[in-house]
């Protein structure tokens, strides 16, 4: 049987004010899909540590990813996704966006299509907008290029990091839900004041210009946003002081991660990343949140085998 097998990182979404734009690959989990010819039809099956994934493809980000790639290329083969799960899903970590890139990636393997990631970018937000009722490109985009990228329109680009001993805290509340990102979307404003426009277009560009200069108070500047995690803030009661006790902990900053409800947290050599680690895990338990803390580190892009 011809198959192909990719392999696609985690994800945190709207870096500090970069809601749907500004995201990074991280080495935390990744997923595994395998994708077949078959004269069955589009199959989807899931294996791994999740329960509440659909296989049905309409319904599952890489079946739906791959449904619409096939169908704009005119391929009329069938075929079988075995996905194997290792991005917990539903927890702000690109779950549903790392399943879809690298399916798309195998597909476009598996019938030579030479799509460019931009391409591969397009058809692998199309299954987002299935699980999450509208296609945001930002974590197919990170898990897709890999490193810290701006989705900019049809163009997603790469920032060129210069930042040697950074690395991130994950704080992973068990808190999964279904249609949690839908329900999270929501929440975001329609309209918004001209003075939060303004500081997030600061924060925006300091991000931005932080990382690519390696200059540590602009990223920890950057790392904040006026607009959507202020909208989502009953989602994660906990985050504001997990937030101070990061920066207490000499942190470079955090931030929501994606739709939450988990936090990242930007550290270097200059964090006590114990600390952070220890009084976080007890905030979140005082609260009643039971947490897994996870380090990692900037992940690559989308690898077919
Ligand atoms: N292949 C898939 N992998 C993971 N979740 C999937 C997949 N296909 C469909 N889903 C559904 O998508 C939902 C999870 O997506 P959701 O956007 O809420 O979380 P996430 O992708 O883990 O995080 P985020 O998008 O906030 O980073 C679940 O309800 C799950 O059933
Ligand atoms: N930008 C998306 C990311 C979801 O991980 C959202 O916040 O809805």
């Amino acid at each position: 049987m011809d198959c192909r097998k990719s392999f696609a990182f985690s994800s945190s979404a709207n870096l500090g004010s970069g809601f749907d734009i500004l995201s990074v690959a991280h080495d935390a989990f990744f997923d595994e899909v395998e994708a077949c010819i078959s004269s069955d039809g589009i199959r989807v099956s899931v294996v791994g540590n999740e329960v509440m994934i659909p296989e049905d493809p309409l319904r599952n980000s890489a079946g739906f990813s791959v449904i619409s790639l096939l169908k704009d290329y005119g391929i009329k083969d069938g075929v079988t996704l075995k996905i194997k799960k290792g991005v917990p899903a539903g927890l702000g970590l690109g779950s549903s966006g790392a399943s879809a890139a690298a399916a798309v990636a195998s597909v476009n393997s598996l019938f030579s299509l030479g799509l460019s990631k931009d391409s591969m970018v397009k058809y692998s937000m199309l299954g987002e907008g299935a699980v999450a009722g509208t296609p945001h490109p930002d974590n197919v985009a990170a898990s897709i290029f890999g490193g810290f990228v701006a989705v900019l329109g049809e163009r997603t680009v790469n920032l060129s990091l210069k930042y040697d001993d950074l690395k991130f805290i994950l704080f992973i509340p068990s808190l999964a839900s279904n249609d949690k990102t839908k329900k999270a979307r929501e929440l975001v404003p329609k309209i918004v004041e001209t003075s939060s426009y303004v500081k997030n277009m600061k924060y925006g560009l300091s991000l931005v210009l932080g990382l690519e200069r390696g200059d540590r108070d602009l990223i920890r500047h950057g790392l904040n946003d006026e607009i959507v995690e202020k909208a989502r803030l009953p989602m994660f009661p906990y985050y504001p002081k997990l937030k101070e006790i990061a920066l207490s902990g000499n942190a470079i900053g955090s931030c929501v991660s994606g739709a939450g409800p988990s936090i990242i947290v930007f550290a270097d050599n200059e964090t006590d990343v114990n600390l952070i680690e220890t009084e976080g895990e007890k905030l979140m338990e005082s609260m009643g949140y039971s947490v897994n803390i996870k380090q990692a580190k900037v992940g690559g892009g989308v690898r077919v085998e």
